[in-house]
């Protein structure tokens, strides 16, 4: 049978394409300084009984600083499930949680309330966050480490922290990375405020995006690193609901479904989302858990589905034709979406398609036939309209190839699409107009949906 022609309608395209204009850029840090008094500056560390003490960190001297660097270990990074030293990759010295000792305060420093204002309601989120203390990092000339992304320790591990204290350092540069957008942050410019007072620079991230240390190319760079989980969570903290442009996705969603041009019949709205989430991998509800600490705008995404009650189920993408956890699925381009995190250690497939085999033992969606299999009645073809096409972020075989800041071990990053049914229109009025009553409730059950059947293909944008 001949490949089918793909369904371009460009005026869906049209209507796709302002739900995606509305999804608007969201950045992935916070940045800012902090107050430092003298007594914030002192460092005790060692690893033996006689642990050492530098009084104020700003003030220290050469043979001081030279003592903690000395005392250091080679900083290890992680690959895959090892960790590495290879100083091509990492040259740094580190110094464990139990092995130093800062009299920082982080709890009264307003770090943690400048993560809930501008990493976490922005989102519509609320929770709170705890931050764990990892590392003390020292980066002497010609320290650096490579481009990476933290591991994630935990399901609700969220961000990053890292405190730089002031210690007088040229190059170091702490480079953040998302898709074509890259910011530089230069602690050794940001060690006073404007009236000479000492300061303490910060930069909290989502642990999954993209970071670098640039070489240091003079003094030492004194880092202390955070792990940040949340703690609690309820969606919709109505502070966000007063941000510039929160109610652009909304009221895009709202015109489409109020269009009754737009998929008259129902459907399905696919959203690659932008940022990673880490789940077990061996807790097969894991992916259905990541409604619960989306990031960013995916947060916002999901926030905004909620408003509108419409359903929204989190889903891996798989496409055969690539390697995923170490294994070659099969050519002939079909893919598939499951809504559980399947066991890829079980998963051998010789010469089978991938996507026919997830279909299979986890139930799974094919949204696009193996061209093998293409006259195969037996298996529905689910069409999904693509409003932010899957990228590379969205492919498993990226989740499953970690260059981490520590050896992976339970949990893993993976590249998760939301799909969003629409329901027909007029069926569901509070969904399709704006001011009408809505019959069914939002579940996010594990059940199998009924879809039509209706060629489709992932389109990347
Ligand atoms: O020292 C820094 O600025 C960041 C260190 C880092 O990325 C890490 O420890 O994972
Ligand atoms: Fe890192």
């Amino acid at each position: 049978m001949a490949r089918r022609a793909q369904t371009n309608d460009p005026i869906l395209e049209a209507k796709l394409a302002t739900l995606k204009a509305a999804i608007t850029k969201t950045q992935p840090f916070a940045s800012g300084i902090v107050p430092a008094s003298t007594s914030d500056l002192t460092l005790f560390y060692g690893k033996d009984k006689n642990a050492r003490r530098i009084e104020n960190i700003a003030e220290a001297t050469a043979e001081e600083i030279a003592d903690l660097a000395a005392a250091c270990d080679p900083a290890k990074f992680g690959l895959n499930d090892q960790n590495v030293l290879d100083e091509s990759y990492r040259k740094a010295g580190q110094l464990n949680a139990s092995q130093f000792c800062s009299t920082f305060d982080l709890r009264n420093s307003g770090i943690i309330e400048k993560v809930r204002d501008e990493l976490i309601t922005q989102s519509g989120l609320k929770y709170t966050t705890r931050a764990e203390l990892y590392n003390l990092n020292v980066y002497g000339p010609g320290s650096f480490f490579k481009a990476h992304k933290d591991t994630p320790r935990a399901e609700s591990m969220f961000g990053s922290l890292v405190i730089a204290l002031p210690y007088p350092h040229e190059g170091g540069g702490l480079a953040l990375r998302d898709d074509d957008r890259e910011w530089v942050f230069n602690f050794a410019d940001d060690f006073k405020d404007e009236a000479g007072n000492l300061t303490i620079p910060y930069v909290v991230f989502y642990s999954d995006t993209e970071h670098e240390v640039l070489p240091v190319t003079a003094g030492y760079r004194i880092t202390i690193t955070y792990n940040l989980y949340r703690e609690s969570y309820s969606l919709g903290d109505p502070v966000s609901n007063t941000l510039e442009n929160f109610n652009d996705l909304e009221v895009a969603f709202e015109n489409l479904l109020a269009d009754k041009t737009f998929l008259p019949d129902g459907g399905h709205l696919g959203f690659g989302l932008h940022y990673q989430y880490p789940f077990d991998k061996n807790d097969k509800d894991a992916l259905k858990k990541i409604l619960n600490y989306l990031k960013g705008k995916d947060a916002k995404l999901s926030y905004t589905c909620d408003q509108l009650e419409l359903k929204v189920v989190p889903h891996l993408l798989f496409q055969d034709g690539l390697t995923t956890g170490g294994l070659w699925w099969s050519n002939g381009s079909g893919a598939v979406l499951i809504d559980r995190v399947p066991n890829l250690q079980k998963a051998y497939i010789e010469n089978g398609s991938a996507s026919y085999y997830f279909a299979e033992q986890y139930k799974g969606k094919i949204i696009k036939k193996n061209r093998d299999y293409e006259d195969d009645p037996s298996t529905e073809e689910v069409k999904v309209h693509w409003v932010v096409g899957p990228n590379a972020r969205t492919k498993m075989d990226a989740a499953y190839t970690v260059y981490g800041n520590e050896a992976a071990t339970a949990f893993n990053y993976g590249c998760v699409c939301l799909i969003v049914t629409v329901p027909p229109y007029g069926q569901s009025p509070r969904a399709r107009a704006v001011d009408a009553e809505r019959p069914v409730a939002n579940e996010k059950d594990d059940e199998q949906e009924k879809v039509a059947v209706d060629p489709g293909e992932p389109s990347n944008s």
